[in-house]
């Protein structure tokens, strides 16, 4: 299932700069959601040149469609729970990220999937790995808010201030 969101050419028009807002259920707290993809709407200014059909959508020529990942990441019918933060739920049950399976595709899927994915998961993890080797991460008094902030991509509403004290001293 793929929620998709449609913007004829003159809608756009008004509203270039800014995308659609994926919604969020009010009732939802928002610094418990699950998932925060960083690229929320995937796909983007993809034009149908021609009258087409997408699964059950009918799609008229000249629409712009995005996928909307933010909408397929807290949908109940495909993941139990999706408000409850709860990462041990992707070892229960092994989910491919890299664009085979649309419940979860951060790096989008298909012919225009991103082409750094690869390069994107090695960095990811190294930069992880170095930042926790070479530093012990002490809380401040202001904590860790995850309320988001759809911009382009996906962004914490407030920064996340961290003290770094370096394990090794030189
Ligand atoms: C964790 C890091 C990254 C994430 C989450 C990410 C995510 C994405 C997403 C969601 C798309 C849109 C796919 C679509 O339209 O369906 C994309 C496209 C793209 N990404 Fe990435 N990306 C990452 C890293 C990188 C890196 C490291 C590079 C290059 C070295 C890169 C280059 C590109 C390019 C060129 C496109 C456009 C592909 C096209 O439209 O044909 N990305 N990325």
């Amino acid at each position: 299932m793929i929620a998709l969101l449609w913007r004829s050419r003159s809608q756009q028009a008004s509203r270039r700069l800014r995308p659609p807002q994926p919604t969020i259920p009010p009732s939802h707290p928002q610094g418990n959601i699950e998932s925060h993809p960083p690229g929320p709407l995937l796909s983007w200014a993809r034009l149908s040149i021609h009258d087409t059909h997408v699964g059950p959508h009918f799609v008229p020529a000249g629409t712009t469609a995005m996928v909307n990942m933010y909408a397929i990441t807290h949908d109940e019918k495909i993941w139990s729970n999706p408000n409850e933060f709860k990462p041990e739920r992707f070892m229960e049950e092994d989910v491919p990220i890299m664009g085979s399976d649309l419940r979860l595709a951060p790096f989008g899927a298909g012919r225009r999937v991103c082409p750094g994915k690869a390069m994107g998961m090695a960095t990811a993890q190294l930069w992880l790995a170095q930042m926790l080797q070479n530093f012990r991460w002490v809380p401040t008094e202001n904590g860790v808010d995850l309320t988001e902030c759809l911009n382009l991509s996906m962004e914490m509403k407030s920064s996340l201030v961290c003290k770094a004290v370096p394990r090794i001293s030189a």
